[in-house]
Order: structure tokens, then sequence, then C-alpha cells
């Protein structure tokens, strides 16, 4: 798998916030075999201490660092966060968020396709927040994104993938753009459904960070992802309407 030149081998991408600890935060990441991370802005200019941890874990590992826009609502927060993340993490890569909605925090769209090509044009290698919507989609990939990070579901809900028909068609619409579900994910079964149906890669966060035992979590998504990748390289059966028994038989059983 590839996102901007850049191959991956993990399809597990792991949001770093509401963590119990930098030790928890530590092991899920390494439990989860992710080699990209997502990073706030505003999260690593908090905790020192927490922060010099985060940046250890980063080079032992190897981990690329994906900062994100996060909590921003306007194309002018989101272009300055993104300028202020480029100089603070050396990275042209960009998690694109402009949030629309409070309830939802879903994206605001037409604020999304702005900042992206406004980002673009500075250089940036964008990767949006988006919907599954497809003209949207078009957009962001006229204005320069070679990557799309469709919702499941609102952040931090983990309620799974919302729209399934949305998706599928997102993914018939684009098949060779890399396309990574982001958000919204809570458990493992949602990771496998979105691999299944021929996603990239997924993203997640919450569904890790606040479950009971974030590493077995971490872990138990890692195989999920794995599981659902190769189910969708076996080519699926397609469901149907009628049985079609699995036991061929010939021939009619005698009953004495
Ligand atoms: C980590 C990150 O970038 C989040 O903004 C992302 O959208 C994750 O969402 P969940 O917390 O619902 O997994």
């Amino acid at each position: 798998m590839e996102f901007y030149g850049v191959t991956l081998s993990s399809r597990l991408l792991l949001g770093t916030a509401r963590y119990p600890s930098p030790k928890i935060l530590e092991a899920a990441v390494r439990a989860s075999g992710a080699e990209i991370v997502t990073v706030s802005l505003r999260r690593e200019g908090g905790d020192q201490r927490a922060g010099q941890a985060f940046w250890s874990l980063i080079g032992e590992l190897g981990l690329r660092v994906l900062p994100n826009t996060a909590g921003c609502h306007s194309v002018k927060e989101a272009v300055t966060t993104a300028h202020m993340a480029r100089e603070l993490f050396g990275t042209t890569w960009i998690k694109l968020e402009v949030i629309g909605e409070a309830d939802t925090l879903q994206p605001d769209v037409f604020g999304l396709v702005e900042a992206a090509r406004i980002l673009g044009e500075d250089g940036f290698e964008v990767f949006p927040y988006t919907t599954e919507d497809l003209v949207v989609a078009e957009r962001l990939l006229e204005g320069g994104c070679r990557v799309l990070m469709p919702w499941g579901a609102p952040i931090g809900s983990a309620r799974g993938l919302n729209n399934l028909f949305g998706l599928r068609a997102l993914r018939a619409h684009f098949p060779d753009v890399p396309l990574v579900i982001d958000a919204g994910l809570g458990l493992p079964s949602h990771a496998a459904a979105a691999m299944e149906m021929g996603y990239d890669a997924v993203l997640l966060n919450t569904a890790v960070a606040e479950a009971g035992d974030p590493v077995r979590m971490a872990e138990a998504f890692a195989l999920a992802v794995d599981a659902g990748r190769l189910a969708h390289t076996a080519s699926p059966l397609e469901p149907r309407d009628m049985a079609a028994p699995s036991t061929p038989v010939l021939g009619k059983a005698v009953l004495a």
C-alpha cells in the first residue's frame, strides 16, 4: 500500500489521544503494528513529559507522523494549523479536518475542498477527512489529494460503518485511489468489514484508547485488519437471496 509514494505494510493507522497514560499509548502502538500515527498539534503543545516520551517512541519504532488539524472549524484555522504542523513535525503530510457541525463533528465539505486546494498549492500532501459523497471526493482529487479518508461514523461514536451503500459506491467509483476509513469505528469487526469491502486501510483512535484494555484492543484491531484484507484478496462471495446447497448430493438415500 502506498500513500504519496511511501510504501507501508501496516494497514492500521492509530490516533494517539485519550490514552490512560503515555506508557499504555506506547504499548498499544507497539501491539497495533501501526507505522503511521496521527498527532494533533494542540495535544503536543500540552504536557512536556508526555511529549518527550512520545517522540522517543516515534524514533524507536520508526513511525511516520501524520499531523492532523483536529478541532479546526474554518479554512483559515485549518490552513494555519497545517503550516504550524509542517514546521513542528517536519513533514508535508497533513490530515485535514475542517469540522462543520458540533453534534456529529462531520466535515464541512465546502471548507474542506477549499482548504485542501490551498494546502496542495502550498506543497502539502493532504489526507482529507471527508464524507462518502462522490462529488466531494471528485473535487478533492481535482484539488490534488491522492488519498481520501471517508468517515465510518462520527468521531468517537464507535458506531462502525454507518452508510454501507455510500462507502461501497465510493470504493467502486475510485478503484485506484487509496481510501482509508477514518473515524467512528468501535469494534475490530467494523475494521474487518471495511477491509473486506476493499478499503485500503483504517484509522482509529477512541476504540483503542478508551477500551478497558487498550493494548489488547490494539492487537485485536491489527488482527481484524489483516483478516479483512486477506478475505478481500480471496474474492469473497456475493450474498444471494436463495439457498444454494453447500453439499452436492447424487441420487437419493434409500431408507429401509
Ligand atoms: C485520530 C484522529 O485523527 C481522529 O480525528 C480520528 O478521526 C479518529 O476517530 P475515532 O476516535 O472515532 O477513531
